[in-house]
């Protein structure tokens, strides 16, 4: 089965130009692949460069070296190479990202910002959906209609989960989706994360929870591995 992400000699140093040029090398020449219905955790001390990782594949940071492919339409996208509508189709159909904090717009009502990339897709239940995820991560009825600015830590990472499963993207990256959460929620999106892998998304994840790691991850990835001079 192909590799749904295909990552090769992937390096990353940045260049902190506002200090003198100092260079931090986070990792070099880095392997991965990831297939459907498969569950990857990055894994590793703080600082390791996981974070850089799960970015890199998204196309927020880009390389020093190396090649992000991922599948997008039946072909591989070089997500290194591509230009920026290409990577603005790939995020808008093909690969979904929970970041650990909501990105918050002013004044858009929870139901919205959740609706949002199932609308963009052209989904016509796309409203419905996002009815039917802001209830499954049990975010009160009362504040779908309101931004999600004043809302609690734990209920903005449960917006941010709602509006990263809307779509069934065949690839998805997610950044601490548990953190803020309780136990009760926390097995919700464990549950969407075992429903997305069913339905053979490849998932990438950095998941500190014992626990949720347990549940979801097929695998465990040691990002510091790939340290300059690592052992
Ligand atoms: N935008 C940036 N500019 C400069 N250095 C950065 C930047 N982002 C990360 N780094 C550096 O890269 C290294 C890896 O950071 P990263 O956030 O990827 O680690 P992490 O494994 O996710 O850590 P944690 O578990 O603490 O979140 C760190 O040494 C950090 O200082």
């Amino acid at each position: 089965m192909t590799a749904l992400i295909a990552v090769s000699g992937l390096s990353k140093e940045f260049v902190l130009h506002t200090q003198g040029g100092a260079r931090i090398a986070v990792f070099e020449g880095l392997d991965l692949e990831v297939r459907g219905g498969e569950c990857v955790c990055l894994h590793g001390p703080s600082g390791a460069g996981k974070s850089t990782l799960l970015r890199a594949l998204y196309a927020n940071y880009k390389p020093s070296a190396g090649h992000v492919r991922v599948l997008h339409d039946g072909r591989h996208v070089d997500l290194t190479r591509a230009e920026p509508r290409e990577i603005v189709e790939v995020r808008r159909r093909s690969v979904g990202y929970v970041s650990q904090f909501l990105r918050v717009i002013p004044r858009v009502p929870a139901l919205d910002v959740v609706a949002e990339p199932a609308r963009t897709a052209g989904l016509p239940d796309a409203e419905a959906r996002a009815r039917a995820l802001l209830a499954r991560l049990n975010i009160p009825e009362r504040l779908w209609s309101l931004a999600p600015a004043t809302f609690s830590g734990g209920e903005q990472q449960r917006v941010n989960v709602a509006r990263g499963f809307v779509l069934d993207y065949p690839i998805l990256l997610l950044d601490e989706p548990t953190a803020s959460l309780d136990a009760a929620n926390r097995q919700v999106v464990v549950e969407l994360i075992l429903q997305a892998k069913a339905r053979g998304a490849a998932v990438v994840g950095i998941f500190h929870d014992e626990q949720v790691r347990g549940q979801v991850a097929d695998r465990l990835f040691e990002v510091a591995s790939f340290r300059r001079n690592a052992a």
